[in-house]
């Protein structure tokens, strides 16, 4: 961490995004977000298309700049650092098309996320993390051999090798078969209970209703509403935003 990392050890809140901001051109794709999740907390992100949650997990992950805001990790601020920086303070991420070393085995793709992250205990963590996402039987595979699902499923695996405090997961089971997601599912699960954070992006609202304990609803680059799925699912701005119609 450099000399400009600033600590606050009253909060060691696992994710604390403060004022975020970020525009293209005209468009406010990240409008003064503010968002914190608890420890072991699964918060999703939901909204329409474009209405700037990928830009949220850039900015949170460093994967863009900031025009304005602050980003803390378990009390640590990491505004404006480079990614594999932030990466380092303890927060993975997937992305919605999986990022793999196609021409390496499975087994292979996890140690070298460890490799990224922590390697203490990687060969054993690859064995447990192939056996929690039933991939063992493919583990001598090329990534590129893998199926579509299979793939999601090695590109969580990776995020787990890195051993986080925070994961982000962007349409985690989008496409799936449902075999597959209830693998994604448990295995979220299972990684919280071990005392991991996570905020999902999710269009899938079975998903979000069996997995989330809190909602953020996206729209235009804001946030305009939070909580339970009921109460979401019963606000009257979501169902707007979700049609379209503006206020
Ligand atoms: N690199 C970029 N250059 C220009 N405009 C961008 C860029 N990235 C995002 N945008 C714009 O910012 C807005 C928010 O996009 P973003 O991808 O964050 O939305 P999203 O909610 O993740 O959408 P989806 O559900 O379709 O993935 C959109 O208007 C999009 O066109």
């Amino acid at each position: 961490m450099s000399d400009a990392a600033m600590t606050r050890d009253a909060d060691k809140t696992p994710l604390v995004l403060e004022g975020l901001a970020k525009s293209f051109g005209g468009v406010k794709a990240v409008d003064d977000v503010n968002l914190s999740v608890a420890s072991r907390e699964i918060v999703g992100v939901i909204g329409p298309n474009g209405s700037g949650k990928s830009t949220l997990f850039n900015l949170a992950t460093g994967t863009l700049p900031l025009d304005a805001g602050r980003v803390w990790l378990g009390g640590i601020e990491v505004t404006g650092q480079p990614a594999w920086r932030i990466a380092r303070a303890g927060i993975a991420r997937t992305f919605q098309i999986p990022s793999l070393f196609d021409n390496i085995s499975v087994r292979d793709n996890l140690l070298a996320a460890a490799v990224e992250g922590d390697w203490k205990g990687a060969p054993q963590r690859a064995t447990d993390v192939m056996e929690m996402l039933e991939i063992g039987h493919v583990r001598d595979n090329l990534a590129s051999e893998l199926s579509g699902g299979q793939q999601k499923l090695l590109e969580f695996g990776r995020v787990c090798m890195r051993d986080p405090a925070v994961v982000l997961l962007d349409e985690v089971t989008a496409g799936v078969h449902l075999n597959i997601r209830r693998i994604i599912l448990n295995a979220i699960r299972k990684v919280r209970d071990s005392g991991v954070t996570f905020l999902v992006i999710e269009h899938d609202m079975e998903m979000v209703r069996e997995i989330c304990d809190r909602i953020v609803v996206m729209d235009a680059g804001r946030v305009v509403v939070e909580g339970s799925f009921d109460e979401i699912t019963n606000n009257v701005e979501v169902q707007q935003a979700y049609l379209g119609r503006r206020r």
